[in-house]
């Protein structure tokens, strides 16, 4: 029999009760006991959700509070001694790591964070010392939980981060020099006691993700693979069967290292996104080994085509056999909404076309028992889905030949700037004059509750249009006298009328479609809902010109427009798979290349478009499809960017990526100013501006946003004084890592005053 198996479900719940109770008891609002209680509840609704499916392998441990990462530091013990010191209970030291805490004499800065692979979640990075010791916390999480399922009557396997991945994910400490994956020896017996416990407890499976295994590895890390699984496989009977579980991309570069481990009772592969990698490694199976077929999307909401499914698992069970085939969600299914069940308002057409978390898992078990039984046992479920799919095929709503005459037409020159850079900036100079270390924010202030119900209520109709502009403007006021009264030199409008800075746009384009309830974690308790590319897209209005115009109406200052970038719009949608990502973004692009030259015509003189996604969409392995995206991403920015005037400031704007080995991508972009995010990195990173000599204006953030915590002033001229040893005082800009949306006003104002203040200091140290 062909099982069904699910590597992760989503955790926020049905209507994001896990960020609604979080976020309570942050507020002080619930107790501890009742977040526990919360999140004992959606464990059990989601395991029982995949059971009433008829899912045969369900996860256990893929609950988190933060963040599924982060678990991991506390269940090795590997907490900083800068949060252990406090003696905090259990959750609250690990909400101290994810987001930081200033609280009652405690002042503690959040971990790093970063993209989890090239998907749009993020998670904290294990952060180790020089002297790291391990210690497994006394009641480890994936007991608990498998425990907890037990006794609920649902036999679950459960999750752990493999390893060789979570070394291979960690970091060495500021002013720590430790390589992590040189700790895997003192790390594994961790690992071996934790199988042994979880066998005791009674679990027969466990999944170990190895995500790193898609990765060009270095081979310290290949190297790591072999005597770590050995070591965990010399369990036997004591320990539970392994499924080894790869995601995001092909392993047939490491399938050396996977064909090593025969240990294993399984291997899970990504076949969504690399079918062309099942021969290589069936081939590489042990007599006895399992292959974990991931056939349906755990990154998109695309109905999965039952038949090409079918097909990538009869082909497997071909060469293995029904036994030693398990049908899968390509990757944990953390990275779609919970259902949709919960659309109410899409139209039919297009609501057909989709599946989410709930929906898949149902795919997981048809497909399932397609292979088992055969087509016959679900053959109206074949015939429905069959039929869906020939509908998205033919409709018309996917094809727009206007659009693809404009495509058609671009030309090279579309791309350029007029004029160099030396030739911008004095343009630029004339209109602007701004003095050293300008300071500027990066788009957003804070979104406040009060935003969001007035938001709340136009959705609903509860109040007018007109009443909603009015608010807004209020609002746009209010921003425009704080960052007179904080003297700040570059203002924006501070984003109030957006609901996301990428769904805003989502909802002004055509060829997109939006959800009411398709929410899916970002980091922590922060939730996106991706608006969903359904065909080809152009913009029937201008989606930004009348806050922008307003603003600058009543600014004293320069107003930055606002725009999110091509590459940043189809990244953090769910793009179409029936079309080349290239294609969608070229027509996005055009889209936000009209929206530019609008903002220009309508007195903005400066206009940010932030591309935070750019370095998510680098293909996971060197070699040349990343050079291929390259070209593709660069020139969909320049060509959204190029058709203004050298006396228009371009800015883009970074975040969440590690940009040394992107360098040239960003540079290439040629925007006027960059400003990424940087306060939580070594400043050393910079160098590579120096050793690049990279010729125009750079903001590297100086404080982190993530945090309610507020930086002081000395903080951040050692960071502004640090990052003179790698850039000019005439490059620099002075501003926050990203926009400060999730933050509160009393400490966005708080903050802000400590880096005006900085910049000042400077200004004047430097100023001849
Ligand atoms: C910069 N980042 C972003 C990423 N991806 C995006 N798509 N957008 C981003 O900004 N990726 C990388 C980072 C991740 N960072 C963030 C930062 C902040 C958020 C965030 O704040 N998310 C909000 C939801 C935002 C939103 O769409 N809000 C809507 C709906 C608001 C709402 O919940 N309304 C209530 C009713 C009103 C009420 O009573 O409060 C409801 O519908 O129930 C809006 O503003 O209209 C979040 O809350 O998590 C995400 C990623
Ligand atoms: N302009 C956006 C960028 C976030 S990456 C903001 O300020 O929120
Ligand atoms: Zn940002």
């Amino acid at each position: 029999m062909v099982q069904s198996s699910i590597l992760g479900f989503p955790r926020m719940g049905r209507l994001r009760d896990l960020k609604k109770a979080t976020e309570a008891y942050w507020a002080d609002k619930i107790s501890r006991d009742d977040l526990l209680a919360e999140g004992k509840r959606l464990r059990l609704e989601h395991w029982k959700i995949q059971k009433d499916a008829g899912v045969d392998v369900i996860p256990s441990n893929d609950f988190a509070f933060y963040d599924q990462v982060l678990d991991h530091h506390q269940l090795f013990g590997t907490i900083p001694e800068r949060y252990s010191k406090y003696n905090l209970h259990a959750l609250d030291e690990y909400f101290a790591m994810g987001r930081g805490l200033q609280k009652e004499g405690i002042d503690v800065p959040s971990l790093e964070m970063v993209k989890w692979f090239d998907s749009n979640y993020h998670y904290v990075k294990p952060t180790l010392q020089d002297n790291q010791q391990f210690k497994l916390a006394a009641e480890p999480k994936p007991v608990a939980e498998f425990l907890e399922a037990k006794a609920a009557g649902i036999i679950t396997r459960p999750v752990i981060l493999g390893p060789v991945s979570f070394l291979t994910l960690a970091k060495a400490d500021r002013d720590q020099t430790v390589d992590p994956i040189t700790l895997l020896e003192k790390l594994l017996p961790l690992y071996v006691e934790l199988l042994s416990k979880l066998k005791a407890a009674g679990a027969e499976d466990v999944q170990i993700d190895e995500p790193v295994l898609v990765f060009d590895l270095a081979e310290k890390s290949k190297a790591a693979f072999k005597p770590a699984y050995e070591k965990l496989g010399a369990l036997g009977a004591e320990g539970p069967r392994i499924t080894l579980a790869t995601y995001f991309g092909d392993v047939v570069h490491n399938i050396g290292v996977l064909a090593d481990l025969q240990s294993l009772h399984s291997i899970h592969i990504d076949l969504v996104r690399n079918p062309e990698q099942l021969d290589t490694v069936v081939a590489a199976l042990g007599p006895k080994q399992v292959l974990s077929a991931g056939v349906v999307d755990g990154r998109n909401i695309w109905k999965t085509n039952f038949k090409a499914a079918i097909e990538k698992v009869e082909n497997a069970i071909q060469k293995l056999g029904k036994d030693r085939v398990i049908v899968a969600t390509s990757s944990s299914l953390l990275h779609v909404p919970h259902t949709l069940a919960s659309e109410k308002t899409l139209d039919p057409e297009v609501q057909d076309w989709f599946s989410f978390a709930v929906e898949k898992a149902t795919e997981v078990v048809v497909i399932a028992k397609a292979v088992t039984e055969g087509p016959a046992a679900v053959r109206e479920q074949l015939e429905a889905n069959a039929k869906s799919v020939q509908a998205r095929a033919s409709s018309a709503r996917t094809n727009d030949p206007a659009v693809k005459a404009r495509q058609a037409a671009v030309t090279p020159e579309m791309h350029n700037r007029k004029s160099a850079f030396p030739e911008r900036y004095a343009e630029q100079t004339k209109t602007l004059k701004l003095p050293l270390f300008p300071t500027t924010t990066i788009g957003s202030f804070p979104q406040t509750k009060e935003i969001r119900i007035q938001r709340n209520k136009f959705t609903k109709g509860e109040i007018t249009p007109q009443e909603y502009e009015k608010f807004i403007e209020k609002e746009i006021q209010e921003v425009v006298k704080i960052q007179e009264e904080l003297d700040l030199d570059v203002f924006v409008h501070g984003e109030p009328e957006r609901n996301d800075m990428v769904q805003y746009f989502g909802e002004r384009l055509t060829g997109y479609v939006f959800t009411t309830h398709a929410w899916v974690q970002s980091y922590g308790s922060r939730c996106v809902r991706p608006p969903i590319i359904v065909g080809d897209i152009s913009r029937p209005a201008p989606m930004t010109v009348k806050e922008s115009k307003y603003a600058a109406s009543i600014s004293p200052k320069p107003m930055k427009g606002m725009l999110t970038g091509p590459i940043t719009c189809l990244r953090w949608s769910f793009p179409r798979d029936d079309v080349h990502q290239s294609v969608q973004a070229q027509q996005l692009a055009l889209a936000l290349r009209d929206e530019v030259v609008d903002l220009e015509a309508a007195g903005i003189a400066v206009i940010q478009v932030d591309e935070p996604a750019l370095r998510e969409g680098l293909p996971l392995r060197t070699g040349e499809a990343r050079d291929a995206y390259l070209k593709w991403a660069v020139d969909s920015f320049k060509l959204s960017t190029a058709g203004v005037t050298d006396g228009t400031q371009i800015h883009s704007h970074f975040c969440y990526s590690e940009f040394q080995d992107f360098f040239h991508a960003i540079a290439a972009l040629d925007a006027d100013v960059l400003s990424i995010e940087n306060s939580k990195s070594d400043a050393k990173l910079l160098k590579v501006f120096i050793d690049e000599a990279y010729p125009r204006h750079i903001g590297p953030g100086v404080y982190d946003i993530h945090s309610p915590r507020v930086p002081t002033e000395q903080e951040i001229k050692d960071r502004i004084e640090e990052m003179l040893a790698y850039l000019t005082p005439e490059q620099l800009w002075c501003n926050p890592d990203c926009g400060l949306k999730t933050r509160g006003w009393p400490e966005t104002k708080a903050a802000l005053t400590a880096m005006v203040n900085a910049a000042k200091y400077f200004r004047q140290k430097y100023t001849k």
